[in-house]
């Protein structure tokens, strides 16, 4: 079997002149990985994004795409990246169909290959329909659709998005998710955002951005559901909490609230129940809590509140 990573980027640099911008970037990317990129405005996103998609050089460091060097052979390393930048090149006067054949030229589609390459990037976006309307007449969703089927004309295997949902209403936003979900059937997919919801919706995989840097590279947890958090009138002191073994962890919030892990596989909302009337802590709420990957963004960023764990 071919183990040859998609993409992998070692130690890469950008500064805006002085302005830092990234640095020390080290990135590998699998046939089958949604990677959510993280992190605050400004926290590097679209310049790692960039870098990868070969719109912007780094200053040091290095990209290989399915083994080509980004730098030295860009043409063949580009074939294998779909990029859809934050304000995707839109041609308003331009037809889907004339938006989609341009792509498709441009990616250097043989001539006899482009109808079928345009057909089936319009079916795989949901822009079937719509081929002959201008593209400035669309909806901002829509307009993002078809800039999302011309990253895809060429059937690359890695996809870059930034910010695919930004600036969408809820029910396009809804939509674009879903067919992000779809399109990471057949591609890997690197997709940035600022939104949790958002990653957490799509990614199998979290990398947090800050202040230019990776802080922060994992797999989705699949504890999150094992967070809850009780509002009290009289909130307990965190290691009042914390003597019991079902209940893992306690994180004082501010205004009464605490937030609580549970040990996997327990439902610890009775125990919190019986421990507040028995204490006298006048519970007046309980429900899941933001889940684990808010609290490793917070971490990770530094943002954390003090968390108190269980003696084992
Ligand atoms: N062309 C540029 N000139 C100067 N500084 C820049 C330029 N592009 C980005 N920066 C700076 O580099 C840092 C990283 O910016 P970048 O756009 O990559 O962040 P981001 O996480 O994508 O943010 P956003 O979500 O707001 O797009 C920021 O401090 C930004 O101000």
């Amino acid at each position: 079997m071919d183990n040859t990573p998609l993409l992998e980027a070692t130690g890469l640099v950008r500064h805006y002149g002085r302005h830092p911008g990234v640095a020390d970037i080290d990135l590998s990317v699998a046939p089958g990985d949604v990677v959510g990129l993280l992190g605050v405005n400004g926290a590097g996103k679209s310049t790692i994004l960039q870098l990868l998609a070969g719109t912007l050089a780094p200053h040091a460091g290095r990209i290989r795409i399915a083994g080509h060097d980004l730098a030295r052979a860009p043409s063949r390393a580009k074939r294998h990246i779909g990029y859809l930048a934050e304000r995707p090149a839109l041609y308003g006067e331009l037809t889907v169909d004339e938006s989609l054949d341009l792509a498709a030229r441009l990616q250097q589609i043989p001539r006899a290959a482009r109808l079928d390459a345009v057909a089936s990037a319009k079916h795989d976006t949901g822009l079937a329909d719509i081929g002959r309307r201008l593209v400035g007449g669309l909806s901002k969703g829509t307009a993002q659709r078809v800039g999302l089927a011309q990253a895809i004309v060429h059937r690359p295997a890695l996809l870059l998005l930034d910010e695919p949902t930004s600036g969408l209403d809820p029910s396009q936003l809804r939509g674009m998710r879903e067919l992000i979900a779809r399109l990471s059937a057949d591609h890997a997919v690197i997709l940035s955002s600022h939104l949790l919801a958002e990653i957490q919706a799509v990614a199998t995989r979290t990398v947090i951005v800050a202040g230019g840097r990776i802080v922060l590279d994992g797999p989705m947890s699949d504890d999150e559901t094992r967070w809850i958090e009780m509002t009290c009138l009289r909130a307990p002191a965190p290691d009042a909490l914390t003597g019991f073994t079902e209940i893992q962890a306690a994180e004082p919030m501010g205004a009464g609230r605490v937030r609580l892990r549970g040990a996997p596989g327990t439902d610890i909302r009775a125990r919190v129940v019986e421990l507040s009337v028995i204490h006298n802590w006048g519970l007046v709420g309980l429900r899941a809590s933001g889940n684990d990957l808010e609290h490793r963004f917070m971490t990770a960023t530094g943002q954390t509140p003090a968390r108190h764990e269980a003696r084992p």
